[in-house]
């Protein structure tokens, strides 16, 4: 790659471009000190108030009121971090084009499609994932694709043995037509005009797709669809092969040399992986997937580039890999150019997004703050890396405990031959790592359930930098989770990773700070607390309600100048997000529902993250793991979905709080009102409560139709209702005598 970039610096080209949003970023330079004065203030009347509490009761109040706000303040005060720095950026492919004439000048690229558990991440989504990015516009000999597959499942090796053979229509059909879909199934639900061709090659995939769709159905490859040596393969699922413990299978599906399409040109490699497993080693989950593929990639092909995808997150623009090169190969970007992250967006989503599935802060919004700094955090997928990161520091080579597994080996051999697939199995086995450096100096890094956040802030930590690049049209489109328990279970799985980073010796504050600078060490400790926000987000969702019940004011009066720093504050914190919210594109009912489900999200996942954390490190727990979200369409499910009716339907106790928090809002708004109406003053003094309360109730207002008007296999289970109705009556007399 070096040789480009001196030609580039030679030729003069420009490959892109920075900008800077003055106007928001002063705005937020001012803003921030006027809050941070509102937020002084605030602490000024709290410890005031906890001074002068006169009982148990209103100390408990104050205490519990001083506690929330200091969270919300700190989060608050770490979220700056985002916006004080932002930039923006574009790429010019074009120029691009000029620079690299030939196919051999293009870098070759790896890329990585990790998959777990073919119920719910169904083959074919993997395989038309696959197909999307060997279908780039780049090289296809300098395309290799390997696909980790933790489930080791035969039907998804089977579906890409099927892949293979359709790719070798499917390539040079979407090169003639040069469309920008290039994911079979995007391209053929959308409206692409038909042609006899077009006809054909449809029904092809049709075919393929039922036979792939049919042996998912029976759950298992029966031997007449096999000839003989595809037997042979698939004779290595024994009886005792189970997803937890099997031997290791590597299967090359396609081999760029050897392969061509109908039209003659090579096919890019196709990898399938399926590493060892053992129910005596521990596998890492998809931290250890990656770094098996690292390791298998570096004895076969060892690309300077790597793509790492999800199964679901297929490629929607094929120019994806050259907008990378624009940075990769800028002559004028420093040598410690680590990563470039594009956002991840999502198909499929309900018209006004009610599970907040788009994540817009996460994904986009926050990610241009980080870029100002040192670059964006890694998000998992739609990430490009160069393999050099993942060996040490940019000026500190760390060497693997095998020469070839390093990035500077050069393969030569065939990625057939059998010393390639001797060292490829070795790698591959479960007990490799023991007694090496992998996860911890090189490669993704183990120690946290969210393994993007942890490396990107790992790599960060060790002198890289990375980029954000967002063009217009989506790079990748993965699958939001549609149904409101997997939403609380992956968002779960988050908070304890994050949980895992802050209570490490990697927490953003100590050791962040330090090695990656204040800004960047404020992004990440952002993260690092999400976990955090349930406590003020419980506390304001049962607090102020409970204390109305009894009667017991907790805020300044509507008259007191206390009460319009309150009101400032809460304008200013959401007003400032919805205006960020909308810039990016959302709209007000998606914000609406962002910040629904953020309190959603805080009452239960953020919780049961905790508490799940804490049990474990009881040793009463120990053993949760990478909970894979579904990604398989249930079509009533998915129906209510896109009617935008929250799913319940099961009795799950990530819910109790939800429901707990809407009977009590309303009834505290009911009970409210009645002593406003009963005695004359009261009014001045409640207001505010009621106020938050009331904002409760209309957030909760999808709960009550789900408890009381609907019918369908989505609505609240009956027992929950009780459930929590009692739970909640519980609170409320518990408040009655102690507030
Ligand atoms: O043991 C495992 C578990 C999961 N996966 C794969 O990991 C990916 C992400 O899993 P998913 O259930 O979709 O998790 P999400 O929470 O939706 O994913 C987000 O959060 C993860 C971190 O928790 C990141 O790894 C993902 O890239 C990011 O999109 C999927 O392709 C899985 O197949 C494995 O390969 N092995
Ligand atoms: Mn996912």
């Amino acid at each position: 790659m070096e040789d480009i970039k001196s030609h580039a610096a030679a030729g003069g080209l420009q490959l892109n471009s920075q900008h800077i949003p003055s106007l928001a970023t002063t705005f937020n330079r001012l803003f921030a000190p006027i809050y941070a004065g509102g937020l002084l203030a605030l602490f000024y009347y709290h410890v005031t108030s906890l001074l002068n509490s006169t009982s148990l009761g209103s100390f408990f109040i104050s205490v519990s009121l001083f506690i929330s706000d200091v969270v919300l303040a700190f989060m608050w005060a770490t979220a700056q971090s985002f916006r004080m720095n932002p930039v923006r950026r574009r790429e010019f492919p074009a120029n691009l084009k000029k620079l690299l004439k030939k196919d051999s000048d293009f870098p070759a690229m790896d890329v990585f499609i990790c998959t777990a558990d073919p119920y719910k991440e169904p083959p074919m989504n993997v395989v038309n994932t696959a197909l999307s990015v060997m279908t780039y516009d780049y090289p296809t000999s300098k395309i290799s694709v390997y696909v980790s597959d933790d489930g080791g499942s035969a039907m998804t090796l089977f579906a890409f043995m099927e892949a293979a053979r359709f790719a070798a229509t499917w390539l040079p059909f979407c090169r003639k037509n040069d469309d920008v879909d290039r994911n079979p199934d995007a391209f053929f639900t959308s409206n692409h005009g038909s042609n006899s061709e077009t006809e054909e090659i449809k029904m092809m995939y049709e075919k393929m797709r039922m036979k792939v769709e049919n042996i998912c159905e029976k759950g298992m490859v029966e031997d007449e669809l096999l000839n003989g040596e595809e037997r042979m393969t698939f004779d290595q699922w024994t009886i005792s092969f189970t997803p937890q413990n099997h031997p290791t299978v590597i299967k090359v599906l396609l081999e760029s040399t050897k392969n061509k399409d109908i039209s003659g040109e090579a096919l890019p490699n196709l990898i399938y992986v399926s590493r060892e497993k053992s129910v005596t080693s521990h596998h890492n989950f998809k931290t250890g997937a990656l770094n098996t593929l690292l390791r298998v990639s570096a004895t076969m092909t060892n690309a300077p580039i790597i793509l790492t995808l999800d199964c679901d997150t297929y490629s929607n623009d094929p120019q994806t890999p050259t907008r990378a090169l624009c940075y990769f190969l800028d002559p004028k970007l420093e040598k410690n150019l680590g990563y470039i992250q594009f956002p991840q967006r999502f198909r499929g989503v309900s018209k006004h997004d009610i599970y907040s599935g788009e994540l817009k802060h996460l994904f986009v919004i926050n990610p241009v703050g980080m870029d100002g700094s040192l670059g964006p955090n890694y998000v998992g997928a739609g990430c490009f890396f160069v393999r050099r990161a993942f060996f040490g520091g940019p000026y500190s080579l760390e060497a693997p405990e095998l020469f070839e597994l390093g990035p500077n080996h050069v393969v030569e051999m065939s990625i057939q031959s059998q010393e390639v697939l001797n060292l490829a199995y070795l790698v591959a086995s479960c007990d490799y790592e023991n007694n090496t450096k992998w996860g911890f100096k090189l490669g993704f890094k183990y120690g946290s359930l969210v393994e993007d956040y942890f490396t990107g802030y790992r790599l960060l930590s060790e002198g890289w930098r990375s980029l954000f690049c967002n063009p217009k049209r989506a790079a990748f489109y993965g699958d939001v989770p549609i149904t409101l328990l997997s939403v609380l279970n992956q968002t779960k799985r988050w908070c304890i990773g994050l949980l895992e980073v802050s209570f490490s010796k990697y927490n953003p504050i100590t050791y962040g700070v330090k090695s990656i600078g204040l800004l960047m060490g404020l992004s990440y400790a952002h993260y690092a607390s999400w976990p955090f926000w349930s406590i003020p987000v419980i506390v304001y969702s049962f607090l102020p309600q409970l204390a109305l019940i009894s009667g017991t004011q907790i805020f300044p009066k509507v008259w007191d100048a206390w009460f319009v720093v309150y009101i400032l504050l809460f304008l200013g914190a959401y007003g400032q997000d919805l205006v960020e919210f909308i810039y990016v594109g959302g709209t007000f009912k998606k914000w609406w529902n962002d910040q629904r489900m953020w309190m959603i999200r805080s009452v239960s996942s953020f919780l049961f993250g905790c508490i799940e954390l804490t049990l474990k490190s009881l040793g009463i727990n120990p053993n949760f793991g990478f909970n894979v979200t579904s990604k398989a369409m249930d079509e009533e499910q998915n129906k209510r979905y896109k009617q935008e009716l929250f799913e319940f339907g099961v009795f799950s106790p990530m819910f109790v709080p939800i429901t707990t928090a809407a009977i009590v809002n309303l009834a505290s708004f009911a009970g409210g009102l009645i002593k406003i109406w009963k005695s004359d003053g009261a009014w001045e003094h409640l207001f505010p409560q009621m106020l938050v309360t009331g904002f409760g109730v209309v957030n909760c207002l999808p709960v009550y139709g789900a408890m009381t008007l609907r019918n369908d296999e989505g609505k609240l289970p009956p027992e929950l209702t009780f459930f929590s109705v009692s739970l909640a009556l519980l609170l409320c007399s518990f408040a009655t005598f102690f507030l």
